[in-house]
């Protein structure tokens, strides 16, 4: 079938700029965003480019060719669902926080509303896409709700899980190291397969498009997120032991990433990995593992976690440690609140629970972040003491501990450490002789991503302490 007209189900971080890289690639296809959400799809239709919903280097360039020629940002979602040929469904699937695998499993509910409701508005044969990332045999509950609450339409379920990186999205889908589309092995499942290729052929090259059973596609995103989380856990497993031997955690990565067979990307020892999706990614595999009585296999993965735990909290603790085993009353700076740079998205992100555990030590925390707003970071604390159970009470008189700056002079003012949580470019270009001219004696600086110039910090007269740094 020639695509003619698709619906996304969903503008977050991965709907909104995936439709707009297919609306700007594809130009005689209309491409309709819809949300449930209808301030972000006022946003992504704002006359403003800078505030598109979603930071992304390039995004506001590509918006700003497609929108209003074959690119919309809708609220109408029956519409455009009856509309379309082909239907994503990028919703949010966030780790489950009530009943049955509570902590563990994805929450499918957005996802399962999304298919009640194309069953109820389709009134001709659709494709589906699963682009959100889904436990491997999602498709085969898709498939049973959409042919037993439809109206005698058909229905065929693909999987296209996305691979894109935040802060790299544009980049990402422009030169993407492969799509992946699963689906299934009958000559209707082809059809819809070649359907979802001659889309993607539009710009990548035909070995950049890989397709698979749908089983296949749907676990090789979990496995994709477990590997890369995998790496990052494994370097900072070691950067410990680097702490404790004078071996220095980047001079070890680079060693080894020069072997081809580990390769060298992702080997940046840090606070912590963040974002919304290897932790929850992992969970959940960890719980299909269990699920399908594997426990050895799922406690192997469900280390991953457990080590990026440990490492934000060692992370915390040497800066307890080193500031003379208290905190309390002292102000700690934070360079950076987004899990990583160039987004404004911090969900997960390692400096929330700095923040909380030096907090809970008495701290102040001061922070300045280029893309993340203090209403962001507000939420960020209440959400996780909420998810806790601390009553609103108790919750305010933990964020008068907490105080947000729109430059980073004002958060660093008189400050007694400062910690690098996201690893901003311009914090490097700072004049850090300055900085330490207001600060508190001894100045510390805490670089939670190595990312400054240690040396020239110490001959400034700070004590520098970085990730896997003897
Ligand atoms: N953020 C990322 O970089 C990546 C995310 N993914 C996966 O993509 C999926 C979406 O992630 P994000 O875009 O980050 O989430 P998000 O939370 O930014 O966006 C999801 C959007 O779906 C909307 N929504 C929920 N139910 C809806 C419904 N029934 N109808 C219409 N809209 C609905 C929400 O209002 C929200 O705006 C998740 O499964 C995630 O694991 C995959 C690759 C990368
Ligand atoms: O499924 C998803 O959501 C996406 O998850 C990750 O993308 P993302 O979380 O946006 O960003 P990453 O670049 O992977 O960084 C994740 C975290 O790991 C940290 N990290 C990354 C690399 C590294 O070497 N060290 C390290 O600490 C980052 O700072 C960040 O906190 C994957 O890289 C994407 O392929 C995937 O599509």
């Amino acid at each position: 079938m020639k695509i003619k007209n698709i619906c996304c189900l969903g503008a977050g971080y991965v709907g909104g700029p995936t439709m707009s890289v297919i609306a700007l690639k594809c130009p005689e296809i209309k491409v309709t965003v819809v949300d449930l959400n209808e301030s972000r799809i006022a946003a992504w239709n704002n006359e403003d480019l800078d505030n598109l919903p979603v930071y992304e280097p390039g995004l506001a360039d590509v918006v700003q060719e497609a929108r209003g020629r074959n690119l919309f940002f809708s609220s109408d979602a029956d519409q455009a669902i009856e509309d379309a040929d082909m239907i994503f469904i990028a919703v949010n699937t966030p780790t489950k926080n009530y009943g049955e695998g509570k902590g563990m499993a994805a929450d499918l509910k957005f996802v399962e509303l999304c298919a009640r409701q194309i069953a109820r508005v389709a009134k001709n044969d659709k494709i589906i896409v699963e682009k959100s990332t889904l436990p491997v045999r999602t498709a085969e509950t898709l498939q049973t709700i959409l042919d037993h609450t439809g109206n005698g339409v058909k229905f065929e379920v693909l999987s296209n899980p996305e691979f894109l990186a935040e802060g790299t999205a544009i980049e990402d889908l422009l030169n993407a190291d492969r799509v992946l589309i699963g689906g299934k092995q009958t000559e209707s499942g082809k059809n819809a397969i070649q359907s979802l290729v001659d889309i993607y052929a539009h710009w990548l090259s035909p070995k950049q498009i890989l397709t698979t059973n749908v089983w296949s596609s749907e676990l090789s995103k979990l496995t994709a997120n477990a590997f890369l989380a995998q790496r990052i856990s494994s370097i900072n497993a070691l950067s410990a032991l680097c702490e404790a031997t004078e071996a220095d955690v980047d001079e070890v990565a680079n060693a080894i990433g020069t072997d081809s067979r580990i390769g060298s990307k992702f080997l940046k020892a840090s606070v912590g990995f963040g974002g919304s999706c290897f932790q929850k990614d992992i969970l959940n595999l960890v719980y299909l593992c269990r699920y399908f009585n594997l426990p050895e296999v799922a406690d192997y993965w469900e280390q991953i976690i457990v080590l990026n735990d440990y490492q934000k909290h060692r992370f915390a603790r040497k800066i307890i440690t080193s500031l003379f085993n208290t905190v309390s009353g002292k102000k700690i700076a934070f360079l950076g609140w987004a899990f990583k740079k160039d987004t404004n998205d911090t969900r997960e992100s390692a400096a929330i629970y700095v923040a909380e555990y030096l907090i809970e030590d008495g701290a102040e925390i001061h922070v300045y972040d280029p893309k993340v707003s203090k209403e962001k970071i507000v939420e960020d604390m209440r959400y996780l003491w909420g998810l806790k159970g601390y009553t609103d009470q108790k919750i305010e008189s933990k964020l008068s501990q907490i105080f947000v700056y729109q430059s980073h002079e004002d958060a660093l003012d008189q400050s007694h450490a400062v910690a690098v949580l996201t690893e901003w470019d311009e914090f490097k270009m700072y004049d850090w002789n300055a900085i330490y001219a207001n600060m508190y004696k001894p100045a510390f600086v805490f670089d939670g991503r190595n990312i400054l110039d240690t040396e020239k910090l110490i001959s400034i007269g700070f004590k520098v302490k970085g990730i896997g740094k003897g």
